[in-house]
This record gives structure tokens, C-alpha cells and sequence, in this order.
């Protein structure tokens, strides 16, 4: 993707981290989306004593796009604190297959700057999608 705009996404979602509500893990997570008018929306993790009710940085980044009215998703970024890159967990990657247009790039980056990009796809082949609820699907 586009050089530039990654470097913003990585700006703004390192700003973001700065929100994250930890106090009970201290593993501060922000996340920015690209949605396709060329917008760009962060999120962070935010957790709860009653430990369940944690939404993730890139939940969160994805339903603060969402709540501004925009469905489609072009990328999206997350950065940690830690020394290698974090995946998004298995319900993150359903909720961007959700609004991924097509198969987009998700940039998991660290403080210092490495980075590990897989595709939407990559991260979740075989999702499960609005297709599946068709009554009369084909095998
Ligand atoms: O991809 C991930 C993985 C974990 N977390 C959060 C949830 C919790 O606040 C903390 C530890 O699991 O990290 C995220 O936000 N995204
Ligand atoms: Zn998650």
C-alpha cells in the first residue's frame, strides 16, 4: 500500500495507543482503519473488570468507522508495545472480513517500527460470511 498513508495510519494509531484502558493486562493496543474515501479512524482496547466485556484496538477502530457512517475498509493498522508484531484475535478477524473491501492488507506493527502484513484472507480463509445464510446455497 501507499507509503505515505501507512506512515499516517502508524502516526495516528500510535497517538491512539496513548487512550488504550488497560489497568488490568497493561498491554496498550491502538489501531487505525483506512476506509475508502481515504479517511482514517483509530481505536484502542478497552477493558472491563468484568474481563469479557473487552473490546479490542481494532474492533474498536473498525466500529468507530463504522458509528461515522463509512462501510467499506480499505486497511487496517495495530500497533503494540511489544517486541514483535500482534495478530488481531479470531473475533477481530471476523468483524474485518465484515467490512473488508475485498481482500485487504492488515499491518500489525511495533513501536520501533517492525512489521508483519498478511492479507484479510490470509488471516481468515473460509469465513464465515452473509453468503452462508443463503437457504438455497450450492455446495
Ligand atoms: O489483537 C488483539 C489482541 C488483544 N487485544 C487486547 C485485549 C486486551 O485488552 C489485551 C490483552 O488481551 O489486549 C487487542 O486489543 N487486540
Ligand atoms: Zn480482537
Amino acid at each position: 500500500m501507499d507509503q505515505e498513508i501507512k506512515e499516517e495510519m502508524f502516526k495516528k494509531a500510535l497517538d491512539a495507543q496513548k487512550n488504550a484502558y488497560v489497568p488490568y493486562s497493561d498491554f496498550p493496543l491502538g489501531a487505525a482503519v483506512l476506509t475508502e474515501d481515504g479517511s482514517i479512524y483509530t481505536g484502542v482496547n478497552i477493558e472491563n473488570a468484568s474481563f469479557s466485556l473487552t473490546n479490542c484496538a481494532e474492533r474498536s477502530a473498525v466500529f468507530t468507522a463504522i458509528s461515522a457512517g463509512k462501510r467499506k475498509i480499505k486497511a487496517l493498522l495495530i500497533v503494540s508495545s511489544t517486541d514483535k508484531p500482534v495478530p488481531p484475535c479470531g473475533a477481530c478477524r471476523q468483524v474485518i472480513k465484515e467490512f473488508a473491501d475485498g481482500d485487504i492488507e492488515v499491518i500489525m506493527m511495533t513501536e520501533s517500527g517492525k512489521e508483519l502484513t498478511m492479507t484479510s484472507t490470509e488471516l481468515l480463509p473460509g469465513a464465515f460470511t452473509d453468503d452462508d445464510m443463503e437457504k438455497n446455497n450450492e455446495l
